[in-house]
């Protein structure tokens, strides 16, 4: 064990520029456009009246390489924006107008909900839309954004941060770590696909998801507060699950299917909405889009469902939970192929305290430990003694003490749900002075009630 003080923690708090100043040398400036309001008639905004918003859409859209939304289209993403209260951080060239300009920087954050146990919610800063114009790289437009951004998410009471990243490289520096991964999988559904248990009880009948109503936006919403590492739907989210996307066929639909699987009672436990790939595709391919199930029988009556389908070669989903349950499921396990296994949510742990008070613990974990924590942001620096009994955690600032743990905020934010091992970050040589004894109890300590998964990205 090491000794460590606060002393130690004020060196890695200093941010080695000024990022705004960093920004101004390079004649930039970062703007901040507010959330909007849907109109009183409840329809949607109309892009004319929120000329820089619009501006902002269009920039973040050609950073990513998607079609820019216009007219119609653009009013519906507006829309979504003033229903989940989306703000946007631009970062300008000296001079240029909002209102009549492309920013060079755009960056989304928005507050909401993640599931940090089944049945606790705690708050969440969510991040998106992150782009730089490929002429203004390396100049320190991301950093200006997001230190401004997480600065405010602290301000604000926000716990933590999350993200979901294009590129795996890009947010440790900034102090977000993988707490949880996906996987894209493909099953070979030739023949007969049988499940390993026994047949499953209730009914599962096709459905439009257009006539689905509140049902599959329920049934996930249950879903998801049981589920940690998921966080509340957005609003674009809501729109894809109706198939109303304006951007695609004018919003006429695009052949979205939904399954839907009722108990024995008639009661709705289960839903999965999923997209034939069309005709020219080999092999004929079925692509899942959403699938969430309140009980082993929903979950295996659509599993059995999505699996026998007339015609179909094969079902892929790629947003799949990383815990081995559908080979589980199938009797011949060897069907599902894992096509690609990533990182997916990434969290940066702002108040220590609040974070890891906020989850629950095992019921017959008793145990204490202190964590040294190094935060270059400063946030979540500082020595803190985790401790948890009967459940509960509960976190104090010591001002000086022995650590039984020295780590960055990044392996932090991928402890704190449990969906990463302890001993995992110590053997990759990002646990410091942590004996093997301290990691499992770590790893006691903070093992998920269930699976960490993010069961829709924003
Ligand atoms: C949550 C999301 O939205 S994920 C989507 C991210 N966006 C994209 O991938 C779109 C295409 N890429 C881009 O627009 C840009 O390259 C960005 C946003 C990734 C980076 O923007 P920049 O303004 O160039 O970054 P900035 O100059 O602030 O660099 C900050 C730090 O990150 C590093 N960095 C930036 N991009 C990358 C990268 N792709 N891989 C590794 N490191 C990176 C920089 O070297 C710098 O490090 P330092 O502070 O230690 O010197």
């Amino acid at each position: 064990m090491t000794q460590h003080t606060d002393r130690h923690d004020s060196a890695h708090a200093a941010v080695p520029v000024g990022p705004d100043a960093r920004l101004a040398e390079h004649g930039l400036r970062l703007q901040v456009i507010e959330p909007i309001a849907r109109p009183e008639s409840g329809g949607d905004p109309d892009w004319r009246d929120h000329p820089a918003l619009s501006h902002h859409v269009r920039a973040a859209e050609k950073g990513f390489y998607e079609k820019v939304p216009t007219g119609a289209v653009l009013d519906q993403v507006l829309g979504c924006h003033a229903d989940d209260g989306r703000r946007s951080l631009g970062v300008y060239e000296d001079g240029d107008n909002p209102a009549d300009t492309e920013p060079v920087g755009t960056f989304v954050d928005f507050s909401s909900t993640m599931t940090a146990s089944p049945g606790r919610q705690v708050p969440v800063w969510q991040v998106t839309n992150v782009t730089v114009s490929p002429g203004h790289r390396r100049r320190g437009v991301l950093r200006a954004m997001m230190t401004r951004s997480l600065a405010d998410a602290a301000a604000s009471g926000h716990p933590v941060a999350a993200l979901t990243a294009t590129e795996a490289t890009i947010y440790g520096r900034f102090g977000f770590g993988v707490a949880a991964r996906r996987s894209w999988i493909r099953v070979d559904t030739r023949g007969r696909v049988d499940l390993a248990g026994p047949a499953p009880s209730g009914r599962v009948r096709r459905q439009d998801p257009r006539e689905l109503g509140e049902t599959y936006r329920e049934l996930q919403e249950s879903v998801r507060r049981q589920t940690p590492g998921s966080t509340y739907r957005t609003a674009e989210c809501l729109v894809r699950w109706q198939d109303r996307e304006r951007s695609e066929n004018e919003g006429k639909g695009t052949g979205l299917l939904a399954a839907v699987h009722r108990d024995e009672r008639g009661q709705v436990r289960g839903a999965a909405l999923y997209r034939f790939e069309g005709w020219q595709t080999e092999p004929t391919t079925i692509t899942v889009e959403g699938l969430v199930a309140q009980t082993s029988d929903a979950w295996r009556g659509l599993v059995e469902y999505l699996m026998n389908l007339d015609l179909i070669e094969r079902v892929q989903h790629q947003r799949h939970p990383d815990d081995g349950l559908l080979a589980a499921t199938l009797a011949d396990p060897r069907r599902v192929q894992t096509v690609q296994h990533r990182d997916d949510l990434y969290v940066r742990v702002l108040d220590v305290a609040a974070a890891f008070e906020g989850r629950d613990y095992a019921p017959r974990v008793n145990d204490a430990l202190v964590l040294h924590v190094r935060d270059g942001l400063g946030h979540a620096a500082g020595m803190w003694r985790l401790s948890v009994d009967g459940g509960r955690g509960r976190v104090d600032r010591l001002d000086a003490a022995q650590a039984d743990v020295s780590l960055d905020v990044r392996e932090l934010g991928a402890l704190w749900l449990g969906g990463t091992s302890a001993r995992t970050l110590a053997r990759a040589g990002l646990l410091d002075d942590a004996s093997e004894q301290t990691t499992d109890r770590l790893d006691a300590m903070l093992a998920p009630a269930r699976p960490v998964h993010l069961l829709t990205g924003f």
